[in-house]
């Protein structure tokens, strides 16, 4: 049933590596890129195409209304393919014939995952139920934004891989790029330790109004901004996250994977949505770039799940691959101002070696944190500040090192 629907064919991309865009931010290269966009059902635009639009409570669902529509559409084509085979067997073949010769990488990894609803139901039901929060959002989002957008939300399956995963990194601070209306931030926040932050960014300011009404009250900031900005503004204030994930405009998650490694901690979870299936023609160029290169970059180690449009999970091997160390940054000036990192030049000698242990510091903190958490001791974490969470603080390790050391009396005196 696959030929039946009828999204744009492409021919497969050239995989020399000359033709790869850099994964850094510039915009020259971004000015080049085409500009064409797949209509993957006729009639559906892409999401950037279509106005922002959240209807009233209880207003008629605009899932069903889509559901009919792309029926229609299925029924129309399906109708064609089969007139074509009884009036023209040549042409019929011949279609079948060049649509597979045409077929590329990713159309074939396309047909593997044609959703076998069966399958994924099966899949649904294997895992934790939802909660109603996550039910609440997920069911929200599809009576209350048009189908064209709303079917931009992760799949169900894909959520409860996500709150999975939290579950097993518990991250301090998590981070949600590209919001949406907080599917996948409400699956995150189930999972997050009770000491535990998310901070989501959303350029679309509808969506963040539907976001925070529908998970008002929970431990959650929403940031309207764009990704790339507001991901440069925390790298300049210091700001790191345990947890990362990545679902957003996709010509531009390399340079958002770039920059938010910046921000992971060692030993950090990144995880990455929209692998194997693509809206947009720009939408597969940008992601079959990534194919290429995150195997075999050094400073992650990664894994593909093809779960729902596919997800890449990816570790930060900052402290873990000695061949290619990470670059460290003054984060003060000498001064004492702050440094805008994004501009600062990588430190090195021992100034880089004092900055690399302040950050395994902070990466032995958090992992206390998360013990404390999970033994269920009312502490703040290295992120919290009050009475009680000194300890957590560097300075609060040496002193109480300093104090379990035995008092020099005891020591067996030198000979
Ligand atoms: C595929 S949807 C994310 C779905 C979401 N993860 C969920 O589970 O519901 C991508 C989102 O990225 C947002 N987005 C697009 N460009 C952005 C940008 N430059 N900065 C921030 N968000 C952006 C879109 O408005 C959209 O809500």
């Amino acid at each position: 049933h696959m030929l039946r629907r009828p999204f744009r064919r492409l021919a497969a991309p050239n995989r020399n590596s000359a033709l790869r865009a850099p994964l850094m931010c510039d915009a020259s290269v971004q000015e080049k890129r085409p500009t064409v966009t797949a209509d993957v059902i006729p009639g559906m635009k892409a999401m950037s195409a279509s106005p922002a639009v959240v209807r009233e409570v209880g207003c008629s669902s605009c899932e069903a209304e889509w559901v009919a529509r792309s029926k229609d559409v299925e029924k129309a084509e399906a109708e064609r393919l089969d007139g074509l085979r009884n009036s023209d067997m040549r042409a019929y073949v011949a279609e079948i014939w060049d649509y597979a010769q045409h077929m590329n990488d990713t159309q074939r990894q396309e047909l593997a995952l044609t959703p076998d609803m069966e399958c994924r139901r099966f899949v649904i039901d294997s895992s934790t139920p939802p909660t109603p929060t996550m039910e609440r959002v997920y069911n929200s989002t599809m009576e209350r934004v048009p189908y064209e957008q709303a079917c931009y939300i992760c799949g169900p399956e894909q959520a409860m891989l996500l709150r999975t995963l939290v579950a097993t990194a518990r991250p301090r601070q998590a981070l949600d790029i590209g919001c949406f209306t907080g599917y996948a931030s409400s699956a995150i926040l189930d999972a997050l330790p009770r000491n535990g932050h998310l901070t989501c960014i959303e350029v679309e300011p509808t969506w963040t109004g539907l976001a925070s009404e529908l998970l008002a009250g929970r431990n959650v900031e929403f940031i309207t901004n764009d990704a790339m900005a507001t991901l440069k503004a925390f790298e300049t204030e210091g700001r790191r996250f345990d947890f990362i994930s990545l679902d957003a405009d996709k010509p531009m998650h390399g340079e958002y994977y770039n920059q938010s490694l910046k921000l992971l901690r060692p030993g950090g979870v990144m995880i990455m949505f929209g692998m194997l299936l693509f809206p947009t023609v720009e939408d597969q160029q940008a992601m079959e770039v990534l194919h290429d290169i995150l195997p075999s970059d050094k400073r992650i180690l990664t894994a593909q799940l093809p779960v729902g449009c596919g997800i890449q999970l990816m570790v930060s091997t900052a402290d873990v691959d000695p061949k290619s160390p990470p670059l460290y940054y003054a984060s003060q000036r000498a001064d004492g101002s702050v440094a805008n990192l994004a501009s600062e030049p990588a430190l090195s000698g021992e100034a880089a070696e004092i900055e690399r242990k302040r950050y395994e510091l902070e990466l032995e903190l958090a992992a206390i944190d998360r013990l404390i958490d999970a033994d269920g001791i009312p502490l703040g974490g290295a992120a919290a500040s009050g009475p009680g969470t000194e300890a957590l603080s560097s300075a609060g390790l040496v002193a109480l090192a300093a104090a379990r050391r035995p008092p020099p009396e005891d020591q067996p005196s030198a000979m």
